[in-house]
């Protein structure tokens, strides 16, 4: 019986070895809501982070769309050095290598095509991107950390792209300088600790206090919390300590200034100094996060004793200055403890705030705030949108709708609902909240036609 030559089937790991072919002298066409250099090719459209439009680029094939940057022919005009030293390795700001001014371009550009696309809608008008610094700028860095028992190493440092490996840093050129120089001290006191061996990631704050928050596995010693408690009263900082579920809060440690007159944690928003609670959700940027609710309020134009609902009002960062103008505000916040915070925030400066618990992607029948009438609605949910909330809003039909976004993709997905039933976009503003990176935060103020 004849017998013929198969070639074996590769196998999986076979598969994985095999590199397909770099592809040579490509044009990007593009650049995707991702940050990312789009070519189309014979084989497809591949996503290539680095690249800019306009460039002639060399590029590996990675998985089934993305592709690594081997080899920059010609330059986009935009291109410029990055700003940080770790910025090949990081994974943090992948849009260091566009001018600034060309990022917020890019982004108000990313809005609009998905807004048409998805939509079918533009804005009557776009007003100029709000802006601050775009460095040296984020109040808020998450630290990983991890310790090797064996070689007795600390590493303290943002994670790699797409990976788990630590990019150790002495300095994060998008963090306020406050927060960096914690960086050293932190590297050489929490290896001489026992708790160094439980500890998940570390959070540092920079608000009206600075907050060093670590997430633990369990309780430390009390020698460890003798150990933070004086740090924490040498570099002038609250130590809080976040050890049970994930789901805790965390608390902090009694020293210096978490014992003192001023110690409540506090954040300033737009006329008011609000409580909050290491944990909660806090707008990056300390400067435009007050520049923004401003913009927000001159678009909802509050009323004295107008009823306006706030959705997704986290501890009142928009709440507060809309009470203050004399608006009477129902709002709702889907963390419990915010909402207890955001109500002592409204008692302490006696403003007309109603705030509830409530799950928006809940159906709303059960609520009896969602059964009365309000001429305008402002909702900043987070990256995942509104599916749900979106429809209850329409339902309601107030006259105006200010929706704060921090992901196009969802906005431009909620907004179909609103053209669908009979909202126009008046005017449309991006926040440059994010600079260096492919983040996007976007204020839209949707009309109900007349
Ligand atoms: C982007 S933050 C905005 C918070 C606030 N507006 C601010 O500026 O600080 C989104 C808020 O929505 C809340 N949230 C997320 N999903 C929710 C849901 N399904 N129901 C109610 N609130 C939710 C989060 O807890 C968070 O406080």
């Amino acid at each position: 019986m004849a017998q013929f030559y198969s070639s074996r089937k590769p196998t999986r790991k076979a598969t994985a070895r095999t590199k397909a072919p770099a592809l040579k002298q490509q044009l990007v066409v593009g650049l995707d809501h991702q940050g990312r250099g789009v070519v189309r090719g014979e084989r497809g459209v591949r996503f290539v982070r680095g690249a800019l439009p306009n460039e002639v680029i060399d590029l590996q094939p990675q998985g089934k769309y993305d592709a690594q940057l081997l080899r920059i022919h010609r330059s986009a005009d935009e291109r410029v050095d990055a700003p940080c030293k770790y910025y090949d390795e990081c994974g943090g700001c992948d849009l260091q290598h566009l001018a600034v001014s060309a990022q917020r371009e890019h982004k108000q550009r990313v809005v609009r095509e998905l807004l048409h696309k998805f939509a079918g809608v533009d804005a009557q008008h776009w007003l100029e991107p709000l802006t601050d610094h775009s460095l040296a700028y984020r109040r808020r860095l998450r630290l990983a950390t991890h310790w090797d028992t064996k070689r007795r190493r600390f590493q303290l440092g943002l994670r790699a792209q797409a990976s788990k490996t630590i990019v150790a840093m002495d300095n994060c050129v998008i963090a306020v300088p406050e927060l960096n120089e914690f960086l050293e001290p932190l590297r050489t006191l929490l290896p001489q600790l026992k708790l160094v061996s439980m500890l998940g990631h570390i959070e540092l704050l920079q608000t009206e206090q600075r907050l060093i928050v670590l997430r633990l596995q369990a309780t430390p010693e009390e020698a460890d919390r003798q150990a933070l408690v004086t740090f924490a009263n040498q570099h002038d900082v609250q130590v809080w300590l976040h050890c049970g579920a994930p789901d805790t809060m965390p608390t902090p440690l009694p020293c210096e200034k978490t014992t003192s007159e001023h110690s409540t944690p506090r954040y300033q928003t737009l006329g008011a100094e609000l409580d909050f609670q290491p944990g909660d959700f806090l707008q990056a940027q300390a400067t435009l996060s007050e520049k923004m609710v401003g913009q927000a309020l001159a678009w909802l134009d509050p009323q004295a004793g107008e009823a306006i609902l706030e959705l997704y009002a986290g501890s009142g960062n928009f709440t507060i200055p809309l009470a203050l103008a004399g608006a009477q505000i129902t709002a709702i916040e889907g963390v419990p403890s915010m909402v207890q915070r955001l109500q002592r925030n409204a008692e302490r400066y006696a403003v007309k705030v109603s705030a509830f618990h409530a799950d928006l992607e809940q159906n709303w029948k059960a609520y009896p705030w969602a059964a009365k009438s309000y001429s305008k609605v402002l909702l900043d949910p987070a990256r995942a949108g509104a599916p749900h909330a979106i429809r209850e809003i329409a339902k309601l039909q107030p006259q105006r709708i200010i929706y704060v976004s921090c992901a196009p993709d969802t906005l431009a997905r909620d907004a179909k609902v609103l053209v669908e039933s009979g909202y126009h976009l008046r005017q449309a503003q991006i926040i440059d909240m994010f600079p260096q990176t492919h983040h996007i935060e976007c204020l839209t103020w949707f009309e109900r036609e007349a």
